[in-house]
């Protein structure tokens, strides 16, 4: 039998007034698979990830997730997804605890569940020394963890992590990286960066984006040996307008 495709973009475009920030983006990420979501700031990274999580409804085209497609069953494709946005919704006031309660009963988790989860997931992003402080008064790096276990939650099968490392300290960073990598064993993830000596470490693939088109598709290591190095190949790709 043939690995399901977990994560696919189907001819995607996205326009803003007269803007396009995503053309006609297409690729399918196969269960189990960890991808690297690479481009320049402003490449439309953010936007294919809303269009691929529902968030942002595309001008053309379609995104499912686990085959469900997200704009006509966003509801099936959410129970199946976990998305940490890039600067995800975190409530000052409330406790890691209190939020991942809340998003739990609101994803409809049974309390017994959600007990098990909420063990599960304070361990996993190593929360138990923060669990009861205000989140406003967290480090960015403890902050990030609390949005990586409310995108885990619910024990999604697909993972879609918008720059889970960026503003954070090396170790801090070593840590989320350890922490895809061990979610990767389990999961399908696609995960945006636009540091390089990110890629290699986490990701069998990398998908690079530039002005909203996809200009390279395949293994990080043939993108570093094309170019002479991946720093190289970041800069030929982006040299010239699409
Ligand atoms: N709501 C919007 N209205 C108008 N333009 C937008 C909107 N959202 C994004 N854009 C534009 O679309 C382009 C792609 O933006 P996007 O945030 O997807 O890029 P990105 O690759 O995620 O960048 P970064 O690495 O800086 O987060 C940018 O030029 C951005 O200004």
């Amino acid at each position: 039998m043939s690995t399901p495709v977990m994560i696919e973009a189907d001819g995607l475009c996205k326009q803003f007034g007269s803007f396009l920030a995503v053309r006609d983006v297409s690729f399918s990420i196969p269960k189990g698979q960890v991808v690297a979501f690479l481009g320049p700031n402003g490449a439309g990274k953010t936007t294919t990830m809303r269009l691929l999580t529902g968030f942002t409804a595309p001008t053309h085209g379609e995104a499912r997730i686990a085959g469900i497609d997200v704009q006509t069953d966003r509801l099936a494709a959410a129970e199946r997804l976990g998305y940490l946005p890039e600067n995800g919704p975190l409530y000052p006031d409330m406790t890691p605890l209190g939020l991942l309660r809340f998003f739990g009963s609101a994803r409809g988790l049974s309390a017994a569940r959600l007990r098990g989860r909420l063990d599960a997931v304070v361990d996993q992003c190593a929360l138990a020394a923060v669990a009861h402080k205000p989140i406003g008064k967290l480090s960015k790096g403890y902050r990030q963890r609390v949005s990586m276990a409310q995108a885990i939650l619910h024990d999604p099968e697909v993972l879609i992590l918008d720059e889970p490392t960026s503003g954070l300290d090396p170790n801090q960073i070593r840590g989320v990286r350890a922490l895809i990598r061990e979610l990767g064993k389990t999961k399908t993830v696609l995960v945006s960066t636009h540091i390089l000596q990110e890629v290699e470490p986490i990701a069998g693939r990398v998908l690079f984006i530039h002005d909203g088109k996809i200009v390279f598709d395949g293994a990080p290591a043939e993108l570093a040996k094309r170019n002479g190095s991946l720093e190289d190949a970041f800069y030929k790709l982006t040299a010239q307008p699409v």
